[in-house]
């Protein structure tokens, strides 16, 4: 899947433009020891953000205004991170008293800050004052106490201020126009205090994050907080499909990227996975053919090969369907999800790799299915290779990907004694099942004597059309 990390360079609106190319990094800052401070981080983004920093070696102390999840996630976090690298503390943020308190028991628990997200935020039309003190106001001063802290002329150690705006800080969503004007705010004031920042030698980059709709709690009953304008609620329903939903660990991707690279000051990153499809039907006109390939092998980081492995192939196909469908205008096509031969046996070092692949081949089977019946003219096949000569393979020799039972590795020895085929043959196999018209739910396997297509016994087959009256 084709998730984008676009970085917005409007200079020329710019009164003070940086004196960092745009585009170039220069270094890479090491989290190890470092110590952030992240707002909103009991549950969605906030969480993802802070888990992505633990993970990289940093410490992070928790704020949120809600005790109950704040304090779940810390003993999630202490048991997984060990408990001296995290800690919470209840805060308002729209509370200068609470966040000025948050920053000090900060120092006093881990002794500095160096990361700072100001990230909680909260869609709420109709108290729309409470929204601009949240999303807009807490986020100013929770980047000038993070500056004061942090600003080298006063003794401090510098370091990185991220905001979370959002894709509404770009453009505009009519049903929210508060909502959209906290985030265009955001995103002003961050270009504007980088650029400070910078001229005052301060050795704090801020930068600001723009994500697309993500899967989190502050999409949950939305029409209910549209306030005056929630009759248009079917306007933002149209974006929300043309868009699709991001996943929590693609935009920690992006926040930890706006984080450790040195050469990102005064930076705005877009996420969003529409581009990709947009630009393809931009330069060539349409869409027939959909490989869903991307993947990882990482047992340590799952929840992230989950989301590469499965979700975005879930969300490739839902969109690839949309641009393809007969009923609304496609020419109809064919899509190819690329599974393994994990995803129809057991495979003991990388189980959550395997549980990933039997999902993706689960998925396909039913989705072509439910195309077929709903007369979209797209086909859905899935491709299931065994192991393949390309440097993902490398994972399996690789400890640090390996998980809770690379104790295991010892029963293959040496990943040079793995039968393995090569990219040509699987390709072969591939272009089968795109131009087969015949095949649609194919499952097909490629191993070294050649590709077929697996027979599932009748008696593991729902039948639904006898359900159907
Ligand atoms: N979910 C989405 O589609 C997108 C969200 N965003 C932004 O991402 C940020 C995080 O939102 P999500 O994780 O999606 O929402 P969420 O609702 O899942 O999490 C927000 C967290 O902030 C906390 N919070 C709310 N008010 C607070 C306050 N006054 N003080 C301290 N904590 C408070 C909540 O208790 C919650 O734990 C927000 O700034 C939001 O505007 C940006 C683009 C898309
Ligand atoms: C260029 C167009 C901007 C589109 C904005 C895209 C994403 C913004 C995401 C957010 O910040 C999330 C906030 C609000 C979403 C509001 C409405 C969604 C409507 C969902 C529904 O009513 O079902």
């Amino acid at each position: 899947m084709n998730h984008r990390f676009r970085e917005q360079s409007d200079n020329q609106h710019t009164l003070r433009p940086s004196r960092t190319p745009p585009g170039l990094s220069t270094k890479i800052m090491a989290l190890i020891g470092k110590v952030a401070l992240v707002t909103g981080a009991g549950q969605g983004l906030g969480k993802g953000f802070s888990d992505i920093l633990l993970k990289n070696g940093a410490k992070v102390a928790l704020l949120d205004i809600n005790e109950n999840i704040g304090e779940n996630t810390r003993a999630d976090f202490g048991k997984g991170y060990g408990e001296d690298r995290v800690c919470f503390f209840t805060c308002d943020v729209a509370s200068v008293e609470q966040l000025e308190d948050a920053f000090q028991k900060t120092i006093e628990r881990f002794g500095r800050i160096n990361i700072m997200s100001n990230n909680a935020g909260i869609l709420n039309e109709t108290n729309w004052e409470k929204m601009v003190a949240v999303n807009l106001n807490a986020v100013i001063r929770g980047t000038y106490l993070a500056l004061q802290h942090m600003k080298k002329d006063t003794g401090g150690e510098g370091g990185v201020i991220v905001n979370t705006a959002s894709l509404a800080g770009l453009g505009f969503l009519l049903t929210v126009p508060v909502y959209t004007a906290t985030k265009h705010g955001v995103v002003g004031f961050t270009r504007a205090v980088a650029g400070a920042s910078e001229e005052s030698g301060y050795g704090v980059r801020i930068n600001a994050l723009c994500p697309g709709l993500v899967k989190t709690a502050l999409l949950d009953s939305t029409s209910e907080r549209h306030g005056q304008f929630a009759h248009l609620s079917h306007l933002s329903k149209e974006v929300v499909k043309k868009c699709g939903i991001l996943e929590v660990p693609v935009v920690a991707e992006g926040f930890l990227q706006l984080v450790m690279d040195e050469g990102k000051n005064g930076a705005v990153m877009k996420i969003t996975h529409e581009d990709a499809f947009q630009k393809t039907i931009e330069r060539f006109g349409r869409i027939h053919i959909m490989s869903n390939n991307a993947g990882i092998m990482d047992e340590t980081n799952w929840e992230k090969m989950v989301a590469i492995n499965l979700n975005a192939v879930i969300q490739g196909t839902y969109l690839a369907l949309q641009h393809m469908k007969k009923d609304t205008g496609g020419e109809g096509g064919v899509i190819v999800n690329i599974a393994s031969m994990a995803g129809l046996a057991p495979f003991l070092i990388f189980p959550v790799y395997a549980a990933a692949k039997h999902a993706v081949v689960g998925f396909s089977r039913s989705v072509a299915d439910a195309s077929m019946m709903s007369g979209y003219g797209v086909r859905i096949n899935t491709l299931c290779p065994t192991a393949v000569s390309t440097p993902l393979l490398g994972a399996v020799a690789d400890e640090k990907k390996n998980g809770p039972f690379s104790h295991l590795f010892n029963l293959i020895g040496d990943t040079a004694k793995l039968r393995k085929i090569e990219v040509p043959a699987v390709a072969e196999g591939f272009l089968q099942l795109v131009t087969d018209e015949d095949k649609n739910g194919a499952v097909m396997v490629v191993k070294e004597e050649g590709c077929s297509y697996v027979d599932f016994p009748k008696e593991f087959m729902l039948d639904l059309k006898a359900h159907i009256p």
